[in-house]
């Protein structure tokens, strides 16, 4: 069945890094690939301040749990290098978005190195520089856990679907758009696919923002990857197809339990997965395990306004789909308990069964440890 729901798989355009520092003559700033433009135009956006960082991240043109929380490192060291206010510019980057742990934790690493070199003595520029090397730092954490959970998740693949020629299921984008490296659940698809093991992957669209769509799709496509997309409520019969034999998601916040928020739609691909006997995984680095939080109820879901559900494709270019006036449901999350989550694949190693034990085992072995400090 698969084959004949193959997607033109053709490269598409230059590669641009989903974020850069870069020193312009008029000062240092953060350029960003709007993430909105895509899959039609590769635009970069330029941030000179905190603000239109903020503002960015709140519309989605930079996303992503590991790609927030890289942004919220180089987002303070902006503030540092150009002389705002920098513990006010931790505070309002922390919570730009509340769900994913990485954008606080980013913020969180480089404020401490700032904090540091300027408590010894360190003048504004000095401690600006630490900042900004912080921030490098965790970019390159990022691209190097990219790597090992790539490696590790392709490892779990072969020890439970023995014989290769994986079909796997992913949802919302979790590859080189939201990372330093290749990503998370899509690292492992890429891995699959190096050693000729992916026969398909299929993409859900990700209603309302199409962030499958728009995004996994071009990813997919521009490494060349057998990839299918379809709706997000055709999973089901895919399912009873027999067509899917993996899971394969991301996640914003790993709660203690185990508990994942992640993107809208990822529960039901839960519950579908066990009803089907398919092993549902979860790929997200260590920074993304958040031990303070005790569960899944403790987990603050955002809520993201309803004109992305009542005007399609989810902008607010006036293109309605629902009568005006028509109140819409908008989570931008959903929590996974953990009895339904098959592994946790991190840098460090796999959980499964998942347990709390297990995953403070694996975030303990992280060289800077889960960053509880608060701003
Ligand atoms: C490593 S990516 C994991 C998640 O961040 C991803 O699946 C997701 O839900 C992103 O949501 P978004 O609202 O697009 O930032």
């Amino acid at each position: 069945m698969a084959d004949q729901y193959a997607a033109s798989a053709s490269g598409t355009g230059s590669s641009v890094p989903a974020l850069r520092w870069e020193e312009l003559p008029e000062g240092p700033v953060l350029v960003l690939l709007d993430q909105r433009r895509l899959p039609t135009e590769e635009i970069e956006l330029v941030c000179t301040d905190v603000p239109a960082l903020i503002e960015a991240i709140r519309a989605l043109a930079v996303r992503g749990a590991p790609l927030l929380g890289v942004a919220g490192a180089y987002g303070l060291a902006l503030a540092a290098v150009r002389g705002f206010d920098v513990e006010e510019a931790a505070e309002m980057l922390a919570h730009a978005r509340p769900t994913a742990v990485n954008l606080g934790y980013g913020v969180r690493r480089a404020l401490a190195a700032y904090r540091t070199a300027a408590g010894s003595g360190a003048d504004g520029l000095q401690a600006a520089a630490a900042a900004l090397a912080e921030a490098r730092a965790l970019h390159q954490e990022d691209a190097d856990a990219s790597a090992r959970m790539a490696a590790h998740g392709l490892e779990l693949l072969e020890e439970l679907l023995p014989g290769g020629g994986y079909r796997l299921l992913t949802h919302c984008n979790t590859g080189a758009l939201v990372s330093g490296g290749e990503g998370t659940a899509f690292a492992v698809a890429g891995a699959a696919h190096r050693v000729r093991e992916l026969r398909r992957l299929w993409v859900d669209e990700t209603r309302p923002l199409l962030q499958g769509a728009r995004l996994t799709a071009y990813e997919a496509a521009r490494a060349g990857m057998p990839y299918t997309l379809l709706s997000d409520n055709a999973a089901g019969s895919l399912f009873s197809a027999g067509e899917v034999d993996a899971v394969l998601i991301g996640a914003d916040r790993v709660a203690a339990d185990g508990s994942v928020a992640n993107k809208v739609g990822s529960y039901p691909l839960a519950v579908l997965a066990r009803y089907h006997h398919v092993p549902f995984i979860v790929v997200a680095p260590t920074t993304t395990v958040d031990l303070g939080t005790s569960d899944g109820a403790a987990i603050e879901v955002e809520q993201r306004p309803g004109y992305e559900v009542t005007e399609f494709p989810g902008s607010v270019s006036g293109n309605p789909v629902a009568p005006l006036g028509t109140q819409a449901y908008n989570p931008a999350f959903d929590i996974t308990p953990p009895e339904l989550v098959t592994a946790i694949v991190t840098e460090n190693g796999v959980v499964s069964p998942v347990t709390e034990a297990g995953l403070a085992e694996l975030c303990a072995r992280s060289r800077s440890g889960n960053g509880m400090m608060s701003i």
